[in-house]
């Protein structure tokens, strides 16, 4: 589908997402006019609310494969779904309420399609528990969820879904750009210079592990007593061991071509366990470990833009919780030594709210009838509509 430029009115919307680092729930209200070339979206108010200890123990444990039962996974679902709901009730607070929600809710299972290399013919598949009904039901508002599927359903990955958003947002008319998130996994969207037919050279794929095994490995090393390595501080006082992080980039999911996709399911507990065992005849110090995963992050990042892109962008722009990462930065930067490495607040789109700011975006363009998908990101044969929408339920807000 061409891009549009459909007469609209400005909306305010509501985006909701907890990601794979299942931190909380990133909330932002935001007013959107236009449609998507001419897309205008202003950010009124973001929040992070975090899940309480048991229910992010319980995310995760089902993330890292712990069997449960229907009736669990069905009390999980039930929380979550509560929580989103008060997340969007509580980001109004002191506005003007909002007419549309986008909620992504939480991810605890991806898988992609494994079609052509693999031989077989099986679709992707991708659970997004926090069900939109419910949320639409207790807030009184129009809300669209489980973004994923329709993609999936035709054969895409249904992730990365930002790009497209990214493009919107974030193009430039002179320079080509990355918009780098380094959540718990690490996602690209390569724009180049909007002329031309620039929208069907947009690139995206996930590069592999963003703050993931960072975080598992800190939890590891304090006894769960601290969650992530805040600035990067305790890897800046360590040393990167080339050797481990060369025989880490050996891993297959780095040299496959995009599109592709990824998730805890690979990049998780296990992933680390590995990781820890492989560094064993290397005596490595807390600190040097941890500046080697460090390492592996950015190194995967900056080898799949050698490998993957048609060529090297002007600019990086760095989002999501590891651009806050400043080792981690400074290590990107020494990689891409020509291609300055900023953030998407330096040309004005907050970096902790761009997820939940992208799905307030999406929500808003299945209202209006765009399609949200990218197949150069998902691998989908053709653009589509994403999302379903529950209308409220004609009983007013209830409240919780
Ligand atoms: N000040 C900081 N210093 C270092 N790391 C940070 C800082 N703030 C956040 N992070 C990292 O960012 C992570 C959270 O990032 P984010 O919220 O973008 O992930 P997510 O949205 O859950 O993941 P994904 O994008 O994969 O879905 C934290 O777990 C932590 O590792
Ligand atoms: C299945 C799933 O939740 N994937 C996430 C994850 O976190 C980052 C990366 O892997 C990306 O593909 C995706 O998230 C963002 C929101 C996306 O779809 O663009």
């Amino acid at each position: 589908m061409p891009p549009t430029k459909k007469v609209t009115v400005p909306t305010r919307v509501i985006g909701l997402i907890s990601g794979t680092s299942v931190d909380g729930i990133d909330a932002a209200l935001v007013e959107i006019s236009g449609s998507d070339l001419d897309l205008k979206v202003s950010l009124l108010a973001g929040e992070t609310y975090p899940y309480t200890p048991e229910l992010r123990a319980k995310i995760l444990a089902v993330g890292a494969g712990v069997a449960i039962s229907m009736a669990e996974l069905a009390e999980i679902d039930d929380a979550i779904a509560l929580a989103f709901a008060q997340a969007a009730q509580n980001i109004q607070i002191g506005h003007q309420p909002a007419t549309l929600i986008g909620s992504h809710g939480q991810t605890v299972y991806h898988r992609p399609p494994q079609g052509v290399r693999q031989k077989s013919n099986c679709l992707g598949y991708s659970l997004q528990l926090g069900r939109g009904a419910f949320i639409a039901h207790v807030t009184g508002i129009t809300t669209v969820s489980n973004f994923r599927l329709a993609d999936i359903n035709v054969g895409g990955h249904g992730a990365p879904l930002v790009p497209r958003v990214d493009a919107f947002l974030l193009s430039d008319s002179a320079e080509g750009r990355c918009i780098q998130n380094i959540g718990g996994i690490g996602n690209v969207a390569y724009i180049p210079p909007r002329r031309g037919y620039w929208l069907s050279k947009i690139r995206a794929w996930d590069t592999g592990p963003g703050n993931s095994l960072l975080d598992l490995a800190v939890q590891h090393l304090t006894d769960g007593a601290k969650s992530y390595d805040e600035n990067g501080n305790w890897a800046a006082s360590g040393i990167p061991c080339d050797s481990l992080v060369a025989q880490w980039l050996q891993e297959d999911y780095f040299h496959l071509p995009p599109p592709k996709s990824t998730g805890r399911e690979l990049f998780g507990v296990a992933y680390l366990h590995q990781c820890l065992k492989d560094a064993e005849p290397y005596q490595l110090n807390p600190a040097d470990l941890l500046a080697t995963l460090t390492e592996l992050t950015v190194a995967s990042i900056a080898h799949s833009y050698q490998s993957f892109l048609p060529e090297m962008p002007q600019q990086v722009l760095l989002c999501g919780g590891g651009s806050r990462n400043l080792y981690l930065k400074q290590r990107l930067q020494l990689l891409l030594p020509s291609v300055p490495v900023l953030t998407t607040d330096e040309v004005g789109l907050n970096a902790d709210f761009k997820e939940a700011i992208a799905f307030a975006v999406l929500a808003y363009w299945r209202q209006l009838g765009l399609p949200g998908n990218l197949p150069a990101a998902t691998g989908a044969p053709c653009e589509i509509l994403l999302g379903e929408i529950h209308s409220q339920l004609g009983i007013s807000r209830v409240d919780i």
